[in-house]
C-alpha cells in the first residue's frame, strides 16, 4: 500500500539533461516516466511541475543583461517545453497523461482549470502543470508548492540532484551530513538552500509536507511513496 494517495512530484529540469550539455535526454527521460509509472500502478494519484533549467535558466547564464521578467517567461516557456515532452514520453510509455498550463498557449496546451485537474487525477491520468506559477520571480518549486496545495495532495516530492536535505550545500561542504527529517522551522533558520524560501513559507503556512531526494538513484521514487526511508522529509 502506498503511504499516499495523492502527490505532487517536482522534477528537476537540469537533471533532463542527463549527461547532456544542455536539452532532453532521451534515455533519462524514459527512466524518469518509468519510475511514475510505477508509482501510479501502485494506486498513486500523481501531478508533476517540471523546471526548466536544461533548456533556460532565467537567473543566471545566457540571460545576463536581460530584463529579469523577460528571462523568467523564457523560463517558463522551457518548462512547456519539458512538460510536452515528458507527457508525450508517458503517451509512449502507454500512460494517459494531460498537461496544464499556467500562461495562455491554447493552441499548444489546455489552460490550467482547477477543477478540471482534479477531475483528471480522479480519473487516474497523470496531469503536468507547465509554465510554473505563470509569474516571473517565482520558481518551479513555488509553482509545486502552490499546485500542491491546490490539488490537495499529501506531500510536495522534490526529487532532485542531491539525495536529500544536508547541514551545509554538499556540493560546497563535502563534510555536510544528511538529515532523515527535519522541520520547517529549523530549515528557514538554518538557512538551506534546496527549495526557494517563498516554496518553503507556502509548505510551511499549508502544512504540506516535502520529501527531497535524489532523481538520480533508481527506485527511489517508489521507495518515497511507499512511505520507506529515503531522502529527506521535512516537516511541520
Ligand atoms: N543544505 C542543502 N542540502 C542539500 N542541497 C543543497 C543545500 N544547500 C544547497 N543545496 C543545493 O541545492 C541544489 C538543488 O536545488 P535546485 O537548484 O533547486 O535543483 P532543481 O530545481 O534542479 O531540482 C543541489 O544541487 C545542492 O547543491
Ligand atoms: O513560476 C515560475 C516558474 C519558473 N520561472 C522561470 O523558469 C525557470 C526554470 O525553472 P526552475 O529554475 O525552477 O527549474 P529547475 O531548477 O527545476 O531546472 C526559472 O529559473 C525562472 O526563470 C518563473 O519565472 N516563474
Amino acid at each position: 500500500m502506498p503511504a499516499y494517495k495523492r502527490i505532487l512530484l517536482k522534477l528537476s529540469g537540469e537533471a533532463l539533461m542527463g549527461d547532456d550539455a544542455y536539452g532532453i535526454n532521451r534515455a533519462t527521460i524514459v527512466r524518469m516516466v518509468r519510475e511514475v509509472q510505477e508509482v501510479t500502478k501502485l494506486g498513486c494519484e500523481v501531478a508533476v511541475v517540471i523546471g526548466g533549467g536544461n533548456i533556460f535558466r532565467g537567473v543566471a547564464g545566457g540571460s545576463v543583461g536581460m530584463d529579469r521578467a523577460t528571462a523568467d517567461y523564457m523560463g517558463m516557456l522551457a518548462t512547456v517545453m519539458n512538460s510536452l515532452a515528458l507527457a508525450d514520453t508517458m503517451r509512449q510509455e502507454g500512460m494517459t497523461a494531460r498537461v496544464m498550463s499556467a500562461i495562455a498557449i491554447d493552441q499548444v496546451v489546455e489552460p490550467y482549470v482547477r477543477p478540471k485537474a482534479l477531475q483528471y487525477l480522479e480519473e487516474g491520468k497523470v496531469v503536468v502543470f507547465a509554465a510554473g506559477t505563470g509569474n516571473p520571480f517565482f520558481t518551479t518549486d513555488t509553482a509545486a508548492a502552490l499546485r500542491g496545495a491546490e490539488i490537495g495532495a499529501e506531500v510536495v516530492l522534490k526529487a532532485t540532484k542531491v539525495d536529500g536535505v544536508y547541514t551545509a550545500d554538499p556540493k560546497k561542504d563535502p563534510t555536510a551530513t544528511r538529515y532523515s527529517k527535519i522541520s520547517f522551522d529549523e530549515a528557514i533558520s538554518r538557512n538551506l538552500q534546496v527549495l526557494d524560501a517563498t516554496a518553503f513559507a507556502l509548505c510551511r503556512d499549508q502544512k504540506l509536507p516535502i520529501k527531497v531526494f535524489s532523481i538520480f538513484k533508481e527506485g527511489a521514487l517508489k521507495r518515497v511513496v511507499m512511505g520507506e526511508d529515503e531522502g529527506t522529509l521535512v516537516h511541520v
